[in-house]
């Protein structure tokens, strides 16, 4: 009779989830035994980077990825990445070992006590199966609640249960296939269209999950037929439209009432592929001004279930894209001209301001180079200097904690070997992934750090004044020396004190990673 072991790796072959991000524990091991050819293991310093990296690398590949974490401590450590994962709707499929079952309750070494609770409410399903026999099956489920949720699962397994043998009937899963179709048809289809087709000032809000989805271009042919502003949905974490587009009016703002602010005038909002709305600020207002209607499309039953305002339809954003298309053919106009990059501005003094380093980037850089950023007092600088034209250009921690930044550019990099690939990475953030350079040296990932460093938690300097507290203590982070931490974790690293150094250094094409260090100019996000 096969193994549980055997069952379970040759499911995850034919899923294709046969690369596993991972930092092993004793418990960890019987999964790891005899891992078939064609499975990569890509070891992580510290859950929180492995965690990252697989984010980085599925958001990237578009499909599920499986991330094997130690029990207790090394699952517990993962959450601060996992909350990014979930805002981001990656399909992560998290198994962890576990103490053999007669030990758990005892509470011996090891235990992960309620492993499954551990995770909760962060996963969109977590269980510990409750005999070996009902592990591939498990397996199974938390690979198609992954995918069909978009949302990291979790599986606890007592490593003793690898080496059991299973009957006939868990064999069954290796056939399993789980599909969804989410087109709107009949009575939807009508609706829908009529709806946008009689707006006569539509505006258009896109989520990240129409860059995930790969339909960037599509939704700039549906905005050029419809004619109207172009919002990315707040909390913005991915690109999902070109950002100099003549139509494109940047991020919403994330508070209530100047988001209705923006909407003024406009009859209809069509909101694709993003939670309604995920506000940050607490600025509160009227949800919408009067005559304005909003309609979500989203695959996101529970993001359509809990907005609080507006009508939703639980689709595909894409396949709604492809239906208005057909519906209401494609623009007849060419937009105009993309818009034209401001002038860099400039800081006294040795420090470069930060629109020097972006414009560096901007004029050395290919054009489909895909940009991690993590640099957070930096952001209205970044979309100051920046044009990105392409999918898949931007990657930004989708719930805002720190230690994506790092970690998910490896991961971005080895999904897409070819594709140029930049982390911007602040110096405060650097340190809640840092450990990922030494994965980036180990598999010679082709990646450009660039570690933009002001010697403080720029963007908590900006909100201590804004709420009050100037002097709050612990926003300096003075005498980091990233080219030194860099070269201990094997990662070629330079300083760069001028424009010319910079674009000099960024000239080169990387064969294997490298971190250049630039000093910048404290300014406000
Ligand atoms: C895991 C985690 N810890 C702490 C924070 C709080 N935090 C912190 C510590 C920030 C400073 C980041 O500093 P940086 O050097 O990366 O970038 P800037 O100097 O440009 O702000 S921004 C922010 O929200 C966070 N968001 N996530
Ligand atoms: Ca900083």
């Amino acid at each position: 009779m096969p193994s549980v072991r055997r069952v379970s790796h040759e499911f995850l072959e034919r899923q294709g989830l046969t690369t596993v991000f991972g930092n092993p524990g004793s418990n960890e091991l019987p999964f790891l035994a005899g891992l078939p050819d064609g499975f990569r293991y890509v070891l992580g310093l510290h859950e929180g980077a492995v965690v990252g990296m697989a984010d980085g690398y599925a958001q990237a590949t578009g499909r599920p990825v499986l991330v094997n974490l130690h029990a207790a401590s090394g699952s517990g450590n993962a959450m601060g990445a996992l909350t990014n994962a979930v805002a981001s709707r990656t399909p992560l499929v998290v198994v962890a070992g576990q103490q053999v079952r007669p030990a758990i309750g005892p509470e011996a070494n090891l235990a992960s006590v309620d492993a499954p609770a551990l995770m909760k409410p962060l996963v969109g399903w977590a269980a510990e199966p409750a005999c070996a026999g009902d592990v591939p099956r498990a397996l199974a489920q938390a690979v198609f609640e992954a995918r069909l949720q978009r949302r990291p699962t979790y599986l606890s397994v007592p490593y003793d249960d690898w080496s059991a043998d299973v009957d006939d009937n868990a064999l069954a899963v290796l056939d399993r296939r789980v599909l969804r179709a989410a087109v709107p048809g009949g009575e939807q289809r009508r609706w829908l269209v009529e709806q946008v087709a009689s707006a006569r000032r539509p505006a258009l809000v896109l989520g990240g999950d129409i860059d995930s989805a790969g339909r960037f271009d599509d939704a700039v042919r549906l905005a050029e037929r419809l004619g109207g502003p172009v919002w990315a949905a707040p909390s913005q974490f991915r690109l999902p439209f070109p950002n100099r587009h003549p139509l494109f009016r940047g991020v919403l703002p994330a508070g209530i009432a100047p988001v209705s602010a923006a909407f003024e005038g406009h009859d209809l909002v069509l909101v694709l592929g993003a939670p309604v709305f995920r506000y940050h600020e607490h600025l509160p207002g009227r949800y919408l001004p009067e005559g304005t209607r909003l309609i979500q499309v989203t695959e996101d039953a529970s993001a359509a279930a809990r907005a609080p305002m507006g009508e939703a339809l639980v689709a595909d954003p894409g396949a709604v894209i492809d239906v208005l298309l057909e519906a209401l053919g494609a623009a007849d106009r060419p937009a105009g001209p993309y818009r034209p990059v401001p002038e860099p501005l400039t800081a006294e003094g040795p420090a470069l301001h930060p629109e020097q380093v972006f414009a560096a980037l901007r004029e050395e850089m290919p054009e489909d180079t895909a940009y991690v950023v993590e640099s957070t007092s930096t952001n209205a600088a970044w979309w100051r200097q920046t044009d990105l034209r392409r999918q898949g250009s931007y990657y930004f921690p989708a719930a805002g904690g720190l230690g994506f930044g790092l970690p998910g550019a490896v991961g971005v990099a080895m999904a897409q070997p070819g594709r140029p690939v930049v982390g911007v990475i602040g110096d405060g953030s650097a340190n809640y992934g840092i450990t990922a350079l030494w994965t980036a040296a180990q598999h010679r990932v082709p990646l450009t750090v660039v570690l933009l460093r002001n010697g403080a938690y720029g963007a908590l300097r900006w909100f201590g004044g804004l709420l009050g507290v100037p002097d709050a203590p612990g926003l300096d982070i003075p005498d980091l020396d990233f080219t030194r931490i860099a070269e201990g974790y094997g990662v070629r690293a330079q300083h760069v004190g001028s424009v010319a150094e910079l674009r000099a250094a960024l000239a080169e094409t990387p064969e294997h990673p490298r971190l250049i260090q630039v000093d910048t100019a404290l300014t406000t996000p």
